[in-house]
């Protein structure tokens, strides 16, 4: 019926219901809304609450992330200790390898040099060798080399020939001898005991004789008794080396030299000579191979190589009347404070320790080398301080390259105890006298040594005697 009515009537008996129900709702709307009062209270508490809440636990996070700080930090730590623990035990394991490796390598280096020395020798003395051949065949018609059928094994194979029969240098004739042809063989092995005996051995059977009027040139690689091969040099007076000649090749002797070599014919000397190991040291390209050669062949070359390994050249000089036997070592200068030049130092009756004087940075070296010498030597050694290439020095100056004036050098020799001198192994000058100083002084000292270690041996023989006779005349 209610449905059936147009909507008009409906709205209007709604209206007029209205009221009606409104008040039947009164108390329960009340109800209703006081309800939703407490409710919202209650709700708002509870947020208010949960509000709190939140602050206070974010609160004691931050608390709790503050504590555990100082834990973690430590955790922290103990765990880097360990790491750091690991991370040394391998790096003294790496340390131990490193070592082991650069050993091995200094090992390997030495023999490296060992070989190229002979390989040089092996390069340099066959052609040396064809030379004298060559120059002995038209001579000598008994040479036991020729004559016996060997001439292959001579001419292509010398070095192999000499090692492998050592003995068949006793049928060399005299005149080989004379003219060095000795001195290849003995270039083999030059630092064989062996070899020194049997060449002394040889020398005694000789009559201990050999002329050394020959080239100044042939004074090669060789034991301590093929002195008398060298030539001599007789130096009474300090002569002055004139600086006439400079580069040259060909053979030239120094005025001072050649009024002396003639002297040498004098070439007969107790085979107990003694012979003075002189040891030339000092930076790669200071000019010590050229100091030598100018010093022993009166040569200068401007093409000359680095040394390789170690030469050895000797020399007879006459000091103060006497003859006097160098035997002059040239170490390599890129070797420098290697096993190999430090061995050469140690029984060395002097060093002439040579700098560049255009090459401030081989000046300061010098210290480094005289520390070494005097660690590597077993007693006090006389040091000739050797300032080189003073030819060069005007021209290196003008083209602003800074030099060592000879002040500095004459100073540090003076704080070293050692000599000084300035030299040109291109044009000659201060080379002999250089040498014939140091020579003298080592001369004095080797006396001086000698002197004292006889008189030790006589107050020990006196006492002896002394406690004998007292024990005597006790009995
Ligand atoms: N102008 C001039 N040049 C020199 C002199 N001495 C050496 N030289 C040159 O310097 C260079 C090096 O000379 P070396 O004799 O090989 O030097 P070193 O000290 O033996 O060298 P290492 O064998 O490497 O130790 C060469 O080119 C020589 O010609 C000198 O007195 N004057």
């Amino acid at each position: 019926e209610f449905v059936a009515m147009d909507p008009v009537k409906r709205l209007t008996s709604k209206l007029v219901l209205m009221p009606g129900r409104l008040l039947e709702q009164m108390p329960y709307c009340e109800e209703k809304h006081k309800a939703e009062k407490a409710l919202s209270h209650v709700r708002f508490k509870y947020e208010t609450e949960v509000g709190d809440l939140q602050v206070t636990i974010k609160k004691l996070k931050m608390k709790l992330c503050e504590e555990l700080k100082p834990i973690n930090q430590k955790e922290d730590v103990t765990a880097l200790k360990e790491q750091i623990y690991d991370l040394s035990v391998e790096n003294q394991k790496l340390k131990n390898e490193l070592l082991e490796a650069q050993t091995n390598i200094a090992f390997l280096r030495s023999k490296l040099s060992a070989l190229k020395c002979d390989y040089a020798d092996h390069s340099l003395n066959p052609k040396r060798y064809e030379t004298l051949v060559i120059f002995f065949l038209p001579r000598s018609s008994c040479c036991s080399y020729v004559n016996k059928g060997h001439e292959s094994l001579a001419l292509h194979d010398p070095i192999k020939r000499m090692i492998f029969t050592p003995f068949d240098v006793h049928s060399l004739p005299q005149s080989c001898f004379r003219s060095h042809l000795y001195s290849v063989r003995e270039s083999i092995k030059y630092d064989s005991q062996m070899e020194f005996k049997h060449q002394r051995e040889f020398q005694s059977s000789h009559g201990g004789q050999e002329s050394s009027g020959g080239d100044a040139s042939d004074t090669d690689v060789s034991p301590e008794a093929t002195s008398l091969r060298a030539p001599i040099v007789d130096w009474q007076p300090p002569r002055c080396v004139s600086g006439g000649s400079t580069v040259t090749s060909s053979r030239k002797l120094i005025p001072a030299l050649s009024s002396q070599v003639g002297s040498s014919g004098n070439t007969s000397a107790p085979e107990s000579q003694k012979v003075y190991k002189i040891v030339l040291a000092g930076d790669a390209a200071v000019g010590k191979t050229s100091f030598l050669m100018r010093l022993c062949k009166n040569e200068f070359r401007g093409d000359i190589s680095a040394t390789v390994g170690v030469d050895c050249k000797m020399k007879t000089l006459i000091v103060d009347g006497e003859e006097t036997v160098l035997q002059l070592w040239d170490t390599a200068g890129l070797e420098r404070f290697g096993i190999i030049s430090k061995s050469y130092f140690r029984k060395a009756s002097g060093v002439l320790l040579l700098y560049d004087v255009t090459c401030e940075r081989s000046f300061l070296n010098v210290r480094e080398w005289l520390t070494m010498i005097e660690d590597a030597s077993t007693q006090v050694v006389p040091i000739m301080l050797v300032g080189n290439k003073s030819d060069l020095r005007a021209t290196a100056a003008s083209e602003g390259q800074k030099c060592m004036p000879s002040h500095f050098g004459e100073n540090l020799a003076r704080t070293y105890g050692a000599l000084f001198c300035e030299t040109s192994a291109k044009d000659g000058s201060n080379v002999v006298e250089t040498v014939l100083h140091l020579a003298r002084e080592v001369k004095k000292r080797t006396e001086e040594e000698a002197d004292s270690k006889a008189i030790t041996i006589l107050a020990g023989i006196s006492s002896k005697e002394s406690a004998q006779r007292k024990n005597c005349c006790n009995a």
